[in-house]
C-alpha cells in the first residue's frame, strides 16, 4: 500500500506538487493520471526516496522508502527506461541490481524470462529499441518481487503488441495482490488498465474514484435547441430550473437534461422548435476541461469528481 499525505513538493518558484494525499490499494491497478507537468513523476520520485518533499510525505508499507534497507524486495519502479547505463549488457544491469539489494543469481534469468527479453539480454543496452528498454526496465522493477510497484508512462512509445503486454502484465501483478500505481496523461490508455483512477492537474487532487464513477461523471449530455423565439424558449426553461446557455442569437444549450425534457417543456411554452438534439461530450474533451484548470475545480466546485463507490 501507498499513503500519500500531504505531499508539496517546490523547486524553486514552481509548485510541482500542492498538498497532495491519496492511498493506492494493494490488488488493484491504480491510474495516476494528469496533464504534463501535472505532478506525477515528481510524486513518483518523492514515494522513491530519489526526491525530497519540501512538507509532507510518502509511505510505502507504513515506512519512508528512504529507510528500506534493501527497496528493490518492497518498492519495484519504472521511471526512465533511459537511465540504464547504456555500455553494459541488459543482464549485467539486472546483476548490479539483484547484487545490491542481496537477491540471488538465478532472479536475473527469471525476470528476463518473465519481460520477454529473451537473447536481446546478452546485448548491450545502447543498441535497444524503446519497447526493449521498457521491458528491460520493468524486470528492474520486478527482480525484488516487490509487493509494491510504480509505473511511470510505461506505454510511452511502445508498439501495440508491447501496449499490450504492459496491460495484461499490470493486470497480472494486481490480481496477485500487489500494489499497482501507473501515470498516464491519457485518458484513453487509462480507461483500459485501471481499476481506479487519481486524477491531479497542477500538482492538487482533481478525482479520486473508481474509473467507472469517474467516466459515468465526465461524458455528460447537453441538449442543443432552436426554437421561434429563442428569448421566450430560454425563459421557459430556466423557469424550469435548467441551466441553460445561449450559443448565438437562436441556439440555446441546456445541461444535464434530455432532448425529450425540452420538447415538452418548449411545447408547455407554446415555443415551436426548429432543431432539438443531444450531444454528448467526448471523454477526452471532458478531460482536458475536467483538469485544464485544475484551481477552478479545487475543493468541490461543479466540475469535481468526489470519492463514489469503490
Ligand atoms: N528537477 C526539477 N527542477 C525544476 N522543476 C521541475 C523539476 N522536476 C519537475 N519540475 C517541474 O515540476 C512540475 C511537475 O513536473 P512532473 O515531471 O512531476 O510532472 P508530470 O505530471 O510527471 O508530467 P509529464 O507527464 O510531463 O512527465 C513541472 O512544472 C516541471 O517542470
Amino acid at each position: 500500500m501507498i499513503a500519500v499525505r500531504g505531499l508539496t513538493k517546490r523547486y524553486g518558484d514552481v509548485l510541482a506538487v500542492d498538498d497532495l494525499s491519496f492511498d493506492v490499494q494493494p490488488g488493484k491497478v491504480t491510474g495516476f493520471l494528469g496533464p504534463n507537468g501535472a505532478g506525477k513523476s515528481t510524486t513518483m520520485r518523492v514515494a522513491l526516496g530519489l526526491d525530497r518533499s519540501t512538507s509532507g510525505e510518502v509511505l510505502v508499507n507504513g515506512r519512508r522508502c528512504a529507510s528500506f534497507a534493501e527497496p528493490l524486495r518492497e518498492v519495484g519502479a519504472l521511471l526512465d527506461p533511459g537511465a540504464a547505463h547504456p555500455g553494459r549488457t541488459g543482464r549485467a544491469h539486472l546483476r548490479v541490481a539483484a547484487r545490491t539489494n542481496g537477491l540471488p543469481a538465478r532472479r536475473v534469468d527469471e525476470v528476463v524470462e518473465q519481460v520477454g527479453l529473451g537473447r536481446a539480454a546478452g546485448r548491450r543496452i545502447k543498441g535497444y529499441s524503446l519497447g526493449m528498454r521498457q521491458r528491460l526496465g520493468i524486470a528492474a522493477a520486478l527482480i525484488g518481487d516487490p509487493g509494491v510497484l510504480l509505473f511511470d508512462e510505461p506505454v510511452n512509445g511502445l508498439d501495440l503488441d508491447g501496449v499490450r503486454w504492459i496491460r495484461g502484465l499490470l493486470r497480472q501483478l494486481a490480481d496477485e495482490g500487489r500494489t499497482v500505481l501507473v501515470s498516464s496523461h491519457l485518458l484513453s490508455e487509462m480507461e483500459q488498465i485501471a481499476d481506479r483512477l487519481v486524477v491531479i492537474g497542477r500538482g492538487r487532487l482533481i478525482a479520486d474514484a473508481t474509473t467507472e464513477h469517474i467516466l459515468s461523471g465526465l461524458g455528460r449530455v447537453q441538449v442543443r435547441v432552436r426554437g421561434a423565439e429563442p428569448d421566450l424558449l430560454l425563459a421557459g426553461l430556466r423557469e424550469h430550473g435548467l441551466a441553460v446557455e445561449r450559443v448565438d442569437a437562436h441556439e440555446l444549450r441546456v445541461e444535464n437534461t434530455t432532448a425529450e425534457e425540452v420538447g415538452r417543456l418548449a411545447h408547455a411554452a407554446n415555443v415551436p422548435l426548429r432543431h432539438l438534439s443531444e450531444v454528448r461530450q467526448s471523454l477526452e474533451d471532458a478531460y482536458v476541461e475536467l483538469t485544464g484548470d485544475s484551481v477552478e475545480y479545487h475543493g468541490g466546485g461543479a466540475g469535481r469528481v468526489a470519492e463514489g463507490a469503490r
